[in-house]
């Protein structure tokens, strides 16, 4: 059951229908988003005051989180966990306040419209005031527009979803805090001890033995996708697609999303770990921060295997020196980092006055694979091309940087079409932006990369997704072999073998 099922303020989803913009009108067929929890009519509402829901936010610092990478994630008291967590920071949320649904095309700017109507009615009292602290609400999005969840309208199949919670721990640096967020007029809801009570924390339980089996496309078959791809590239339809494939994981007893997180935080920490509405991962891969008017996106594209992973012996450092001199040398794997810096400077600068976008990639060494990575960041005009000069919220320049080279091809359309035509696997939401946005429009949004969807109904069946940038000089065994890598990081927060 849906955690909100319970919620005694559930009256009729109410359709949000964001100032100049009409249910469906952006999707044309769908409706553009609804609240699953709505305040009711309060009597000290001014007359003409926009409707829609209403929160009360308490933010407190706190000093009893230890100094370790899995500290926030040790916080959360259920598997209905909402984190995004790097070198023991971040955020973890539980419980719902506010949730906002999402279909379609206009998925980003619904939800986005969404959000400024709830941060223009919150009452906030932040004792912390850093990004982060007041106010959050956490998101995950689809890849594609268009999904088999936009057909079935399966609220557990939206194709994009926006959640406040009612708690949120959080830590920067030597600064951590505690966050309550209450809906106006629930008067039965719980508040402050209360509400802590109201979450009691329940052990986290391991998944027993994890099988694996093949997804949409089988291992053995992937490699003739990947050829396809290389040939529709030779023939210059296009310079480069990202191709993906997804394997199944059963495990025996239903998989408790904090086991992953602990896992995923501490052998990946140089990774953002989240958890959003049961899309899990470790994302090395930033899409944007953006924070007092700067932003920053860390690209990547171009990888090479390491020979070893987490819990194995470590590779002999002159092994890896050579893997690393190997990658930034390497003309297929520079051409297809190129495409991927390129389409995000592109995307990035209507929004900036000035950029930083450096001319060589370093390489990032994970404990699966190596990628070449450039750190792209720009400092903010402070208006939004797209929405009439207002400022852009992070969730607004996600949108328009989703999706970049990195995870779909250039150019853009006929890479998604070919996606679309040959790849033969619902993406759902990984490879969308996954991260939280905050008061002010701040926030950090991921690539949910090395990533997993676990199942709704039964939480034992978790779909693990791996995809690999095709340019014309790529071989379709190696990719098969890169994306078993690139797997690897949620094989192993599941112990599967
Ligand atoms: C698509 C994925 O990764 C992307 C593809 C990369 C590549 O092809 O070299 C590297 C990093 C990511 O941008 C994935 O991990 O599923």
């Amino acid at each position: 059951m849906h955690p909100c099922a319970s919620h005694p303020f559930i009256l009729k989803p109410m359709i949000v229908s964001p100032a100049g913009r009409t249910p469906g009108a952006s999707t044309g067929t769908t409706v553009s988003g609804s609240w699953t929890a709505v305040a009711p009519d309060t009597p000290d509402r001014p007359r003409g005051a926009p409707r829609g829901p209403q929160v009360v936010v308490r933010t407190v610092a706190i000093d009893d989180l230890p100094d370790t990478p899995t500290a926030l994630v040790d916080r959360l008291p259920d598997t209905n966990a909402l984190a995004w967590v790097r070198h023991g920071d971040g955020l973890v949320g539980w419980g719902e306040s506010l949730r906002f649904e999402t279909f379609g095309p206009g998925r980003f700017a619904d939800a986005d419209d969404a959000w400024r109507q709830v941060l223009d009615r919150a009452v906030v009292h932040d004792d912390v005031g850093v990004p982060g602290s007041g106010l959050v609400a956490f998101g995950s999005f689809a890849f594609d527009d268009v999904s088999p969840g936009d057909e079935s309208e399966d609220p557990a199949r939206a194709s994009g979803v926006l959640i406040v919670p009612r708690v949120v721990v959080g830590r920067r640096g030597d600064r951590a805090w505690m966050t309550t967020i209450s809906l106006v007029g629930d008067r039965s809801a719980p508040v402050g001890e209360d509400l802590l009570s109201a979450y009691p924390h329940q052990p986290v339980t391991e998944p027993g033995r994890v099988a694996l089996a093949d997804g949409a496309v089988g291992a053995a078959d992937w490699p003739a996708v990947v050829a396809e791809g290389i040939a529709r590239i030779q023939t210059g339809e296009l310079e480069k697609v990202v191709l993906a494939r997804d394997v199944v994981a059963t495990a025996e007893h239903p998989v408790d999303t904090r086991h992953l997180l602990g896992r995923l935080a501490t052998a990946y920490d140089a990774c953002w770990a989240f958890s959003v509405d049961g899309m899990v991962g470790a994302t090395p891969e930033l899409l944007v921060r953006s924070e007092k008017g700067l932003v920053a996106s860390r690209v990547l594209a171009g990888t090479i295997r390491r020979e070893h992973g987490p819990g194995s012996p470590t590779a002999p450092a002159d092994a890896d020196l050579l893997h690393a001199a190997q990658l930034a040398r390497s003309s297929k794997d520079l051409e297809e980092h190129e495409f991927a810096v390129r389409s995000v400077a592109a995307a990035l600068e209507p929004f900036c006055s000035s950029m930083n976008v450096p001319e060589a990639p370093f390489v990032l060494h994970l404990p699966n694979v190596m990628h070449l990575a450039t750190d792209v960041t720009g400092v903010l005009t402070g208006q939004n091309p797209a929405s009439g000069g207002r400022a852009p919220s992070s969730l607004s320049l996600a949108a328009a940087l989703h999706p970049s080279a990195a995870v779909c091809g250039t150019p853009t359309t006929a890479a998604r079409s070919l996606i679309r035509e040959i790849e033969g696997l619902d993406r759902a939401r990984y490879a969308g932006p996954v991260g939280w946005v905050g008061a002010g429009g701040d926030g950090e949004w991921g690539i949910a990369l090395r990533s997993a969807e676990i199942s709704p109904t039964d939480r034992r069946h978790v779909r693990l997704f791996a995809g690999c940038g095709i340019v014309a000089a790529s071989d379709p065994q190696a990719e098969l072999a890169e994306s078993e890598a690139k797997l690897e990081p949620m094989r192993y927060a599941l112990g599967a073998k």
